[in-house]
């Protein structure tokens, strides 16, 4: 596990604090004792491939497809589709996709360890198919030992972009939805530092089995309490019937990642900070991604143990949100007397000069929240009466810093072309103070 941010081992130890059961000899060594004892995340999704297209503005309407939705093809409008793009050379790129695939591959590639990815996969692979271009293109850090085999394909998901930049996606599911409920491991899922879920799992035909793989997961989560984290899929597949989202993330989820757009569908709350505050009535932690204008955190703390920010206060329907983002991340329900706490960051560097694609930014940042939930579970493993872990937090660094981090990975993912992270950020800011953070 490397640590998150790659940030020197004194930010994560700092020095002045450490505990003084331990030495420096130990933070060095400190390994877990076996696979079994490392921290990893599991995740489900419906594999699939993304076939990136651009495409002319009337394409999508042609096809009656709803702009910026994940939309639902049929066997034939999907070979259609496949046509024309061949017909035409429209296709600009093919990488492994998925929401919650990327976001594994993203985490395994930052923390360089494992993940675990339950899903689907064709029982009967042919080099240079698509079954074998995901393979090809998921990091060897994710642990694909778990896929269930299906007799077919597994999804397309035709990523449109149009003359105007919007990015429409027109899903061919094959055999994605084919996950069974048996075929997830009640072990792995045991082990695991959090589940992570979409709510594009929840939508499929009557009969496809992916909805019940998930709740057994959930359920095994449950048991074992390992934090559910759900990503929402698009504000359109929230804005079918909200109130069944909010009552899925009161019962099942304790983190939540989400876009503006998104939370508002969820909330009706148009201002992202609000939309977070409102959906902590439900969970326990909200990530929530405003393009242009950086990302939110959202969470509750200790109120004995809350701590005071160093960077200037922000104003906001929320006057001072932002002041006890220093503060770890605590489920409500182990907090005794909990306190709300924010956090915002505006885009790293002010964005990237020119932004290659914005697919999967959200996705990224959401990665770099895992890595540090990862973390948080490593050390407890490793460190187990560490003063960090006195309370039960959820992350290992404070709000402010997980967005710092989470904002950083974005800003990569914005930098190059597929949403899958060809590797993890640069050596070079193993300091990170040295390069933006002070600044
Ligand atoms: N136009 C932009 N300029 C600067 N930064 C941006 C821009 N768009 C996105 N970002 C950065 O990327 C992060 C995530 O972006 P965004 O809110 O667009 O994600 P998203 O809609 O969830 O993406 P996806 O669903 O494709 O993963 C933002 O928090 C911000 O840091
Ligand atoms: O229905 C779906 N299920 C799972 N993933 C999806 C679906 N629609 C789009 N994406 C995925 O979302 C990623 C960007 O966040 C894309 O890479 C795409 O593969």
């Amino acid at each position: 596990m490397k640590f998150p941010g790659k940030r020197k081992s004194k930010h994560y130890f700092p020095v002045s604090a450490r505990d003084p059961l331990l030495r420096d000899s130990m933070l060095q060594e400190m390994q877990p004792e076996s696979e079994g004892g490392a921290s990893y995340i599991v995740g489900i999704d419906q594999t699939m491939v993304d076939i990136e297209a651009r495409v002319d503005e009337h394409f999508v309407a042609r096809y009656g497809l709803t702009p910026g939705e994940s939309n639902i093809l049929d066997d034939e409008m999907s070979e259609a589709l496949y046509q024309e793009l061949m017909l035409n050379a429209l296709i600009t790129h093919q990488f492994a996709g998925g929401t919650v695939g990327n976001t594994l591959h993203n985490y395994s590639v930052l923390a360089d360890d494992r993940s675990v990815l339950l899903g689907v996969m064709c029982n009967n692979v042919k080099i240079g198919d698509y079954a074998y271009r995901y393979l090809c293109n998921t990091s060897s850090r994710v642990d694909l030992n778990f896929l269930q085999g299906v007799d077919g394909a597994i999804g397309r998901c035709f990523t449109l972009i149009s003359e105007t930049g919007e990015r429409t996606f027109a899903i061919s599911p094959g055999k994605m939805n084919g996950l069974k409920a048996e075929s997830v491991p009640e072990d792995v899922i045991a082990g695991a530092s959090a589940l992570l879920l979409t709510s594009y799992l929840l939508r499929s035909k009557p009969g496809e089995p992916i909805p019940q793989a998930t709740m057994q997961a959930i359920e095994y989560a449950k048991k074992y309490h390992v934090p559910v984290v759900l990503t929402l899929g698009t504000q359109y597949v929230i804005a079918d019937d909200p109130q069944a989202w909010r009552d899925f993330l009161r019962d099942h989820v304790s983190i939540l990642a989400m876009n503006e757009d998104e939370g508002f569908a969820l909330t009706g709350l148009k201002d992202p900070l609000m939309a977070a505050d409102k959906a902590l009535e439900w969970v326990d932690l909200v990530l929530c991604t405003a393009g242009p204008n950086g990302l939110f955190m959202a969470s509750y703390t200790e109120e004995e143990f809350k701590r005071t920010t160093q960077h200037p206060l922000l104003p906001g329907a929320i006057a001072e949100f932002n002041q006890y983002e220093f503060s770890r991340a605590m489920r409500r329900e182990c907090c005794e007397q909990p306190l709300k706490i924010f956090s915002h960051i505006a885009p790293y560097m002010g964005g990237p000069e020119k932004i290659m694609n914005t697919n999967g930014a959200g996705d990224g940042a959401l990665s770099a929240l895992l890595h540090d939930i990862a973390a948080n579970g490593f050390h407890r493993t490793s460190v187990p009466n560490s003063s960090k872990h006195s309370r039960e937090y959820l992350t290992y660094s404070s709000l402010a810093q997980v967005c710092k981090y989470a904002n950083r990975v974005s800003y990569q993912v914005l930098n190059q072309h597929s949403p899958r992270l060809t590797r993890g950020l640069p050596e070079r800011e193993d300091s990170l103070e040295e390069s933006y953070w002070e600044r």
